[in-house]
């Protein structure tokens, strides 16, 4: 039997057969989960105008330098700004406009004298205001228009995914569509002739569709549009016809039917697409991975469901971050202590689901999501996994207090 690949190697393979996706345009409030495929310029600055950090009161600030409790500066109040007002009032010696947060500073003023330093509040200040406590410098609470970021200036790089922060950072720039990648459009397929589609009552030798729903959630997940899922026998016409009806898909994800028996419609049907081979990992160790003559990606994981979970983390997901082109998106990884003992097999690179304890924000610990074994079948225990723990291959089983290093995925 040929030796098993390194989990590198079969990354790289996957990785150089993947191709950037065109790019395409979107509206802002439509950006959210997206890849830049060009970078943001500020179309306006930010802040767009000199404006008040406080609600008080637009100064000159010769005016009340020397204002205090013993010796008050009183101001005329000659004009009210609300958020909003495009006015510019001209203030003389001895004159203030009363200003509210986020209004444009007056063209006159250099400084803005909270409320709370005047004597009374907002409401009775129309005519006068008496400052009893001076700023501590020309420019205090005046928020100067582009001290974040000048009209022109790359707000977000090529590369960025687009999360809450970064769609709201390009609004307040001022644009109103962004350049992304196309979404990747994906078809998940299940095979097995033992699948049935969840809640479906069960006759002896069947099981829910599990992966399906696993693979689709971890496509969306990555950025992938799911545009087919669905579960297919173990006959070689069953894939075929599936084969045929699917329109323009980037990546078909197949789980199941890539191993050794005597019904792996995947392996035996799309032999001549795809090379299966065996990677030393745990789980995960059949894997499959082809294009078609039209550049579709094939993936052919293996059924299990936590060897599923473990080979799209490991392979597909990156290649769906890299058609999107995006910069960063690997999971975060941390060492943590374990607080239980485990065994992991010989040779293998262990990924093992695994749980966190945070209740120590000092000292967050890991364990095996599943107690009393570590199978690859254990598809309820995943649903308490929020990491896997990745124990290389040389290492036999890992002890109570050792460190071991934890890829975060939820
Ligand atoms: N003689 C050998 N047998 C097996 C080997 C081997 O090297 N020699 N490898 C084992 C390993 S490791 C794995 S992993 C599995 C991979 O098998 P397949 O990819 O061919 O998957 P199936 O045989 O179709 O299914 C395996 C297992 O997973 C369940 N399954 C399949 N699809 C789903 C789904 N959509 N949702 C939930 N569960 C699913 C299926 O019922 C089986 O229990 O092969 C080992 N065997
Ligand atoms: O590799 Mo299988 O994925 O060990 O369960």
């Amino acid at each position: 039997m040929s030796a098993m690949r390194s989990v590198e190697e079969q990354l790289a393979e996957v990785l150089a057969a993947v191709a950037p996706l065109p790019a395409e345009t979107v509206a802002i409030a439509e950006a959210h989960g997206r890849v830049l495929h060009a970078p943001v310029l500020a179309a306006n600055d930010i802040p767009a105008f000199d404006n008040s950090a406080m609600d008080g009161f637009a100064v000159r600030f010769a005016d009340v330098a020397t204002a205090s409790q013993d010796a008050p500066v009183t101001l005329a109040v000659v004009a009210d700004l609300p958020a909003g007002s495009p006015d510019d009032p001209r203030l003389a010696a001895g004159q203030a406009a009363r200003i509210m947060t986020g209004s444009a500073v007056p063209a006159d003023a250099d400084a803005i004298v909270p409320f709370e330093d005047t004597v009374g509040g907002l409401a009775d200040s129309l005519g006068t205001t008496t400052v009893v406590a001076a700023p501590a410098a020309a420019g205090v609470f005046v928020r100067r228009g582009g001290q974040d970021a000048r009209r022109g200036d790359e707000v977000l790089a090529a590369g960025t995914w687009m999360g809450p922060l970064q769609c709201s950072a390009a609004a307040a720039s001022g644009v109103d569509v962004v350049v992304v990648s196309r979404a990747p459009r994906v078809a998940i397929v299940s095979t097995g002739s033992e699948l049935v589609e969840p809640g479906t009552p069960l006759r002896r030798g069947q099981i829910p569709d599990s992966n399906g729903i696993l693979l689709a959630a971890l496509a969306t997940d990555a950025g992938a549009i799911v545009v087919h899922r669905g579960s297919i026998d173990d006959e070689g016409s069953s894939l075929h016809a599936l084969l045929a009806d699917l329109e323009s898909v980037d990546a078909i994800v197949f789980s199941g039917g890539v191993s050794a028996g005597a019904y792996e419609v995947v392996r035996t049907e799309l032999a001549a697409a795809m090379a299966f081979v065996r990677v030393a990992m745990q789980p995960g160790k059949p894997q499959g991975f082809g294009r078609l003559p039209d550049g579709t990606l094939l993936f052919g994981l293996p059924g299990n469901p936590v060897s599923s979970a473990v080979s799209f983390e490991t392979f597909v997901r990156p290649a769906l971050l890299a058609m999107q082109g995006r910069v960063g998106g690997e999971r975060a990884r941390i060492v943590l202590p374990a607080s239980a003992a485990w065994r992991t097999p010989p040779g293998r690179r262990q990924y093992l689901p695994a749980a966190i304890d945070r209740s120590d924000p000092a000292r967050w610990t890991v364990a095996p999501a599943t107690a009393g074994g570590s199978g690859s079948h254990m598809a309820g225990g995943l649903g308490r996994a929020e990491a896997y723990a990745i124990v290389p291959a040389d290492v036999e089983a890992v002890a109570v207090g050792d460190l071991v290093d934890v890829m975060l995925v939820a």
